[in-house]
C-alpha cells in the first residue's frame, strides 16, 4: 500500500515558463515535448524515508482559480519564471503570490529562472561541442537578472511576514535552471528537499494529524479529474 505523502511541493508560474519540463527533467531525466498543462498533475518522489508529492500546475489564466487549492498546506512553493521574459517574473508577484496564502505557515519558497540555456549568460549551461554547433549569434538577451529574482524573493518574505533572519538566505533560494540541458535542476530539487526535512521531522513529532491531510488530497484529485 502506498504511504501518504509526508509533504507537498508545488510549482507555480506563468504558462510556457517550463514547469512541466523541469519536472520531466528531474523525474524522468530527459527533455521532451510538452503540451500546455490542463488543471494540474502530480508526481511522487521518495526522498530517503520520506514521500514527497510534487504538483505541477497550469499557468494558463483559465486555470487560475485552482491555484490556491493546489497550494493548500504546501511545504515548498517553487515560483518559476523564464529568464528571457521579464513579464513572467512580474506575473509571479501580480498573479501567483496571493495563491500561496493557503500554503503551510512555515512554507519554503524558491524563485527559479528557467531556460538559461537560451542566453549567453551562463557558459556552463552547455558543453563546448554544443556551443560550437550552435554558434553564439542565436542567443537571446537575458531579460531577468539574478538581482531581480533576489529582490522578488525578499518581497515574498515581506509578504509572508517572515523575518529575514529566520528565512533561508535569498541567494540560496534563487536558482537559474535549464530543463533542456539539465543545468541546476537536480540542485534545485535536492536543495529544497534537504531544506524541508527538518519541517517533516517537526511535523511528525507533532503527531500524524499535522501532516498532509488526506481529505484535502482527495479534494484536489476530484477537481483534477473534473477538469481534464
Ligand atoms: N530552451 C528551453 N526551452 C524550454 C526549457 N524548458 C521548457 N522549454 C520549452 O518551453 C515550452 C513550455 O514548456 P512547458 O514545460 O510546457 O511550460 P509550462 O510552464 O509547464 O507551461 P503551462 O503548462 O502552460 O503552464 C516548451 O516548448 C518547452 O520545450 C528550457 O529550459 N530551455
Ligand atoms: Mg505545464
Amino acid at each position: 500500500m502506498m504511504k501518504k505523502p509526508d509533504l507537498k511541493v508545488v510549482l507555480l508560474g506563468d504558462m510556457n515558463v517550463g514547469k512541466t519540463s523541469l519536472l520531466h527533467r528531474y523525474m524522468e531525466r530527459r527533455f521532451q515535448d510538452t503540451v500546455s498543462t490542463v488543471g494540474g498533475a502530480f508526481y511522487l518522489k521518495q526522498w530517503g524515508p520520506y514521500n514527497i508529492s510534487i504538483w505541477d500546475t497550469a499557468g494558463r489564466e483559465q486555470f487560475h482559480g485552482l491555484g490556491s487549492m493546489y497550494c493548500r498546506s504546501a511545504s515548498v512553493i517553487i515560483l518559476t519564471y523564464d529568464v528571457c521574459n521579464m513579464q513572467s517574473l512580474v506575473e509571479l508577484e501580480d498573479r501567483f503570490l496571493d495563491l500561496t496564502d493557503t500554503a503551510s505557515d512555515d512554507c519554503i519558497f524558491a524563485v527559479v529562472g528557467n531556460k538559461i540555456d537560451l542566453t549567453d549568460d551562463l557558459e556552463a549551461a552547455e558543453s563546448d561541442g554544443e556551443r560550437l554547433r550552435r554558434g553564439s549569434a542565436t542567443k537571446l538577451r537575458k531579460q531577468v537578472h539574478t538581482e531581480d529574482a533576489i529582490a522578488l524573493y525578499k518581497r515574498i518574505m515581506k509578504y509572508r511576514m517572515v523575518d529575514e533572519i529566520h528565512a533561508p538566505a535569498a541567494d540560496k533560494m534563487c536558482f537559474e535552471t535549464s530543463a533542456k540541458n539539465g543545468y541546476n535542476v537536480d540542485l534545485l530539487f535536492e536543495s529544497v528537499f534537504n531544506m524541508v526535512i527538518p519541517l517533516i521531522v517537526k511535523k511528525k513529532a507533532n503527531g500524524p494529524d499535522d501532516t498532509v491531510n488526506l481529505a484535502q488530497n482527495h479534494h484536489v484529485k476530484k477537481a483534477k479529474s473534473g477538469c481534464c
